[in-house]
């Protein structure tokens, strides 16, 4: 199945950078970037490099004019974005017309700055002399810069060469006043650490981390101690970020060559993540704050490092990154004000029986109090039945979550149908069906073949298959009952002398309601976090499509009173 492309405007972040012939670096890993992390990447750029992973055979600079008529040719009230990062300047009159540009916007965009210098294969590319340049023409006017441990030397005049996270987290905190003005996130790729001494660390600084690696287990450190064993071998990288503040994230020590445009796909990364929040917030307008969140840092650390694990080994040097991983976000926007649900309404344009299910003949009936008493009767028998699948795959959802707030919510809905299901108990005692006689009633085949679906996806799938298999039954069910609502207004329905009235007033109520609101918030919360990739989310629309098509078949079974 063709995922359909929907037209909500992604958030737009241009990358001011050298481009690289060969694909890995500068321009073109940020535009692979932010389209993977589902932006509109535009480009200004600066100079051109004969490259490949074994090292930079030539570059060809272009003149600072003619990268500020670039940059003039987005920002002619066109093609203006939200966030850029800057990567490769290429040299000091660049640096200078560069902040000489963005100094005259009146609103400029959330700017990242990495301050290129020497390419992994050790060519350079910005003189070490241009450091004066960066840090008075352009740093003030940068909110967040990037530099690695070597990088950060040239910005402090000095040569240090730290060899311990002390002395990493000294050079942060000597380097940030240095700036004047950006917030500063060192990356410490050039000392992996063990986890041993973060914990030591952050419990003697009292300082917050988020940790990107499996944390340590203490137990194991304490028995290492013990027993007299050295600390644990440097597995993990820890980038640091004075904001205010201070935080450190630490991440898995990748034993990888694939790293050749590392720092630009972080940077882009970072300006990707940030454009996502603040259109997420603002709608895309100016007047997001300024200020890059924990969560956006984590998600572009995660995105950047899972590009280097899945690394496809390119070329003889050193190699590119893979960003494409996560490349479905391209069709699926994280929520915005324009589309605060964009997945559900995804899957709803993907379920082609969507429209069949929820404006049903049995529904119209329904509304209509036309239907009759045996085919209601027949229904909500077997409605009680799919009940009990139907509560038993949210505690099984709630049983594979990971966290408290899909725990809660899962657990939540599960005890919601559980009391809805005694509606269903009332509803049969006044069609003369006891409680004990409904329990003793058969299951149809239509409602063990839903029933048991949704249940077999539940229990063989991850969380993401679960919240979807649910998915059909609860908006369904309340896009039901908002319909029948409207249809009263339009005089196309009856509440008044209705049999089914309850029915139809549960089914639109702030309960119920609620409840969707809730399940669709944690979809789509799980969405974002997760970044499913293209394959994974045709299963989900799959799932979805599937559970629409039986719901449609279980009216129809009503209709039919068929066994
Ligand atoms: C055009 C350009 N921009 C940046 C880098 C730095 O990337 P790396 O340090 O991974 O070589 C590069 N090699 N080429």
């Amino acid at each position: 199945m063709t995922p359909q492309l929907r037209p909500v405007a992604p958030p737009h972040v241009l990358t001011i950078a050298g481009s690289d012939s060969g694909g890995g670096a500068g321009i073109q890993a940020d535009i692979k970037t932010a389209s993977a992390l589902g932006c509109y990447g535009s480009s200004v750029i600066t100079a051109l490099t004969a490259q490949n992973t074994l090292g930079v055979q030539g570059v060809h600079v272009v003149p600072p004019e003619f990268v500020v008529e670039q940059l003039k040719s987005l920002f002619a009230d066109d093609l203006v974005p939200s966030a850029a990062k800057l990567g490769m300047l290429a040299s000091p009159e660049t640096i200078t017309a560069l902040g000489a540009y963005l100094a005259s916007l009146t609103s400029r965009p959330y700017l990242v700055l990495d301050p290129v210098m020497i390419s992994t294969s050790g060519h350079e590319l910005l003189a070490h002399s241009a450091a004066d340049a960066l840090l008075s023409d352009l740093l003030p006017l940068v909110d967040l810069v990037t530099p690695n441990i070597p990088e950060a030397g040239v910005l402090m005049g000095t040569r240090p060469s730290p060899t311990t996270l002390e002395d990493v987290i000294a050079l942060a905190r000597e380097l940030h006043p240095a700036l004047k003005g950006p917030a500063l996130l060192l990356k410490g790729g050039h000392l992996p650490v063990s986890r041993d001494a973060v914990v030591k660390f952050i419990e003697k600084e009292k300082i917050e981390a988020v940790w990107l690696a499996p944390p340590p287990i203490a137990v194991i450190a304490d028995y290492r101690e013990v027993i007299g064993l050295p600390e644990e071998k440097p597995d993990v990288v820890v980038d640091v970020l004075l904001d205010g503040g201070i935080t450190l994230f630490v991440g898995p020590c990748v034993d990888t060559s694939s790293t050749h445009g590392t720092g630009c796909t972080l940077s882009a990364a970072l300006a990707s993540c940030y454009a996502l929040e603040a259109s997420m917030a603002n709608g895309d307008k100016a007047g997001a704050p300024r200020r890059i969140s924990h969560d956006a840092v984590r998600r572009a650390i995660k995105y950047t490092q899972t590009a280097i694990a899945t690394a496809p080994k390119l070329g003889r040097g050193h190699g590119p990154l893979n960003h494409g991983h996560c490349a479905m976000q391209r069709v699926i926007p994280a929520p915005s004000i324009h589309d605060p649900t964009p997945f559900t309404s995804y899957l709803i344009a993907n379920a082609s029986e969507w429209d069949a299910y929820v404006k049903h003949p049995f529904v119209i009936a329904l509304g209509k109090g036309t239907l009759s008493h045996e085919a209601f009767a027949h229904y909500i028998a077997q409605d009680y039945h799919y009940l009990r699948h139907y509560a038993r795959a949210h505690a099984a959802g709630a049983a594979k979550a990971d966290d408290m707030a899909t725990i809660r919510a899962l657990a939540d809905i599960a005890l919601h149908v559980a009391k809805e299901s005694e509606m269903h108990v009332e509803f049969c005692a006044s069609f003369g069906i006891t409680r004990a006689a409904l329990e003793a009633l058969p299951e149809a085949a239509t409602t063990s073949a839903y029933g048991r679906y949704v249940l077999d996806v539940a229990l063989s799938g991850d969380i993401l298959d679960v919240l979807v298999a649910v998915l059909s039954c609860l908006i369904g069910y309340g896009e039901v009952g908002l319909w029948l609502r409207k249809q009263v207004a339009a005089g196309e329905a009856v509440l008044e002398g209705n049999p089914y009235r309850r029915w139809m007033e549960d089914y639109a109520g702030d309960d119920f309601i609620g409840a969707v609101r809730r399940g669709i918030a944690t979809l789509e919360e799980r969405v974002v976090r997760e970044m499913p990739s293209a394959p994974k989310v045709e299963r989900l629309v799959q799932i979805f499509a599937e559970s629409t098509r039986l719901e449609k078949a279980f009216w129809q079974m009503g209709l039919d009173q068929s066994w």
